[in-house]
């Protein structure tokens, strides 16, 4: 069966007690991280997110004292009833279908702040998230050890359930603190003495006991709904990552599709592909087993606890002593005083969803956080060089890729770096661009505004319209209309001055040659000072490769070039070269059909 990016940690879908993925801090620590992420969204959104925490907390409250009020008019009704009172009943119907129309609106204007709050403090929190993801240093992060599972599920669906469920979630605690006081009391009242069997004494009797016996049914349904959930969390975690694993496989297949299909790869695909929906499926029986059993318990403790009070009152209905509408009042402060005690419970589905979307995010923060320590030192030159010293750059494992002594790059120089394949070119320029962080030795980069691109084998194309793709990164407002037809006619690129303006997936549409020749129309236009190029021409034929070189050297006569390449057909267009072989860089002075050294001790051999 083909693997797949879900094989990370699959062993432990269901097997393990604890996946690599769940969180180990415990129910405190997730809880403790809620309420972090709350902060940090009234830190952010000021007073905006405080008058919302108000009014959703407050909205709880007013749903408790107008249902509360509802109850007592019904339980006048039934009153009224029994006392064949029709002014009464009458009253309390009236009053009664007044609360009903004010639920309604309630419930209504409720659903507009819990929507505002969730798309309000989602802005936050996605903010953060991208501004650290996309714009920070762990974007691009070689490592040696598998990197954070679908950063972009956590930033899209992680953070966008978590909103849902903490909105979910909180009025219904704050509901359950404001019934508790609200009902408290009348229970308190209405509790009778409750006698209870005891082995070998016969019976003792509980003072208050209705009250007592609300509190230790809260107390059995709390431990067992987290006993339960917590499993119920854990599956979930891994739910999200399967999930996402079968979605990035099925992406990859539809944005490959060609190369999958010349090479005949659809069966292990469709392979790769089930085996990741196995996945799902194996998880999908536990899951179903953990939802199953807190839902149970939920159901069966949610209606046990509106039975409960007319088990224990009816003989004292029955011999007059209360009359029925107080055990309506008893049966709902019953209700309140566990729901206060065991909205935990009741609402535990939810919590556990919670908790897992929060440790996702958690660890996409935690990933955020760490600064990968880098072995080199990246310092700022005097002038415009661009220069590495006493260079031991070494792979993700710790092992020597190769030395280098000294280098200096200056304008107007050509430089072709050659090497077998991974003897370590392409690392070179991560070290000199800064994303390398294996090994030691410094780096001075270039003073001032000095401008320094990158251009990669295989570029980058993001859709959009032609002149967007030749400015980028730059605002496509940074160029003229003609600079861009120029570029375009450099590059033997005329056919496609018409779409300038026009929207099209570039990467499907043109050839591997086109596009690095749109890449290369890229650095004519943005005249970078210092150009590194990775077999930016690897597609070109020599012709057309050739004339790229020389419209480049015409153009940009400026710049200082670097290229990677594995034939001889560039030495011509540039002037020096550096040679990595045998975990040695070793820099020459490349003239016509010959090389010289360029200082004795730029390259040190290593052993
Ligand atoms: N992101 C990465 N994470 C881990 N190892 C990497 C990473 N990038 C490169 N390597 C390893 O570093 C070594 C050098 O790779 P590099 O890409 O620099 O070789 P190269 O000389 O450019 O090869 P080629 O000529 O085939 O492009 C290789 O063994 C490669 O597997």
């Amino acid at each position: 069966m083909a693997a797949s990016v879900s094989d990370i940690g699959a062993d432990s879908v269901v097997d393990t007690e604890c996946p690599p993925e769940t969180d180990r801090r415990g129910v405190w620590g997730d809880v403790g991280y809620i309420f972090h992420l709350i902060a940090f969204h009234i830190r952010r959104d000021a007073v905006p997110a405080l008058l919302l925490w108000v009014v959703v907390l407050g909205a709880g409250a007013v749903g408790s004292f107008v249902q509360l009020r509802y109850i007592r008019e019904l339980a006048n009704v039934t009153n009224g009833l029994v006392a064949s009172d029709r002014s009464l009943v009458v009253a309390a119907l009236a009053a009664a279908l007044a609360f009903i129309v004010l639920t309604a609106v309630h419930h209504g204007l409720q659903t507009v702040f819990n929507y505002t709050f969730r798309i309000r403090m989602r802005t936050v929190l996605t903010s953060d998230l991208l501004g650290r993801w996309l714009g920070g240093s762990s974007f691009y992060r070689p490592s040696q050890g598998a990197t954070l599972d679908h950063p972009e599920q956590r930033v899209q669906e992680d953070v966008y359930n978590f909103c849902q469920y903490l909105v979910q979630l909180v009025p219904s605690l704050v509901t359950a603190v404001t019934s508790f006081y609200l009902y408290s009391d009348q229970l308190w009242l209405l509790s009778t003495p409750l006698p209870i069997p005891v082995l070998g004494i016969g019976q003792i009797v509980l003072p208050k006991g209705l009250y007592v016996l609300a509190l230790v049914t809260a107390v059995v349904a709390t431990t067992s709904a987290h006993l339960i959930g917590r499993i119920y969390t854990r599956l979930d975690v891994v739910r999200q990552r399967i999930e996402a694993g079968f979605r990035h496989d099925l992406g990859q297949a539809r944005e490959f599709a060609e190369q999958i299909v010349l090479g005949g790869g659809q069966a292990i695909e469709e392979s790769r592909a089930r085996h990741d929906y196995a996945l799902i499926q194996r998880n999908w029986k536990p899951y179903t087993g953990a939802a199953a059993s807190l839902e149970t318990v939920r159901v069966l403790i949610t209606l046990l606890v509106t039975i409960i009070p007319t088990f224990i009152l009816f003989p004292l209905v029955l011999a007059g002593k209360m009359q029925v509408g107080d055990l309506t009042i008893a049966g709902v402060a019953f209700g309140a005083v566990y729901q206060a005690f065991g909205s935990v419970s009741t609402n535990y589905p939810t919590f556990a969803l919670l908790r897992s979307a929060s440790q996702r995010i958690r660890m996409m923060d935690a990933s955020l956080s760490y600064r990968q320590p880098s072995g080199f030192v990246h310092v700022a030159a005097d002038g415009p060089t661009f220069s590495a010293h006493d260079l031991n750059v070494e792979s993700v494992t710790g092992d020597t890729l190769f030395k280098l002594g000294n280098l200096t790059i200056r304008p107007r120089e050509r430089w072709l770096v050659r090497g077998m394949s991974g003897a370590g070119k392409s690392t070179f320029f991560r070290v000199m661009a800064g994303l390398w962080p294996f090994g030691s030795g410094t780096v001075e980069h270039p003073s001032g505004e000095m401008r320094v691109m990158f251009l990669p084998q295989t570029p980058y194309l993001p859709n959009g319209t032609l002149a967007e793709l030749l400015s980028y990164p730059d605002a496509r407002g940074a160029f003229s209309e003609a600079d861009y037809r120029k570029v375009l006619s450099d590059v033997r690129l005329e056919r496609l001055v018409g779409d300038i303006n026009e929207a099209r997936a570039w990467a499907k549409r043109l050839s591997p040659g086109e596009q690095q020749r749109v890449v290369f129309a890229r650095a004519l236009l943005q005249k970078p000072d210092f150009l590194f190029l990775d077999e930016a021409t690897s597609s070109l034929d020599p012709l057309t490769e050739a004339a790229m070189f020389e419209v480049l050297a015409k153009r940009t006569p400026e710049v200082a070039l670097v290229t990677i390449a594995h034939t001889d057909r560039l030495s011509d267009h540039h002037t020096h070269q550096l040679q990595i072989d045998d975990g040695l860089a070793v820099a020459t002075r490349l003239q016509t059909g010959s090389q010289v050294p360029l200082n004795p001790n730029d390259g040190k051999r290593h052993d």
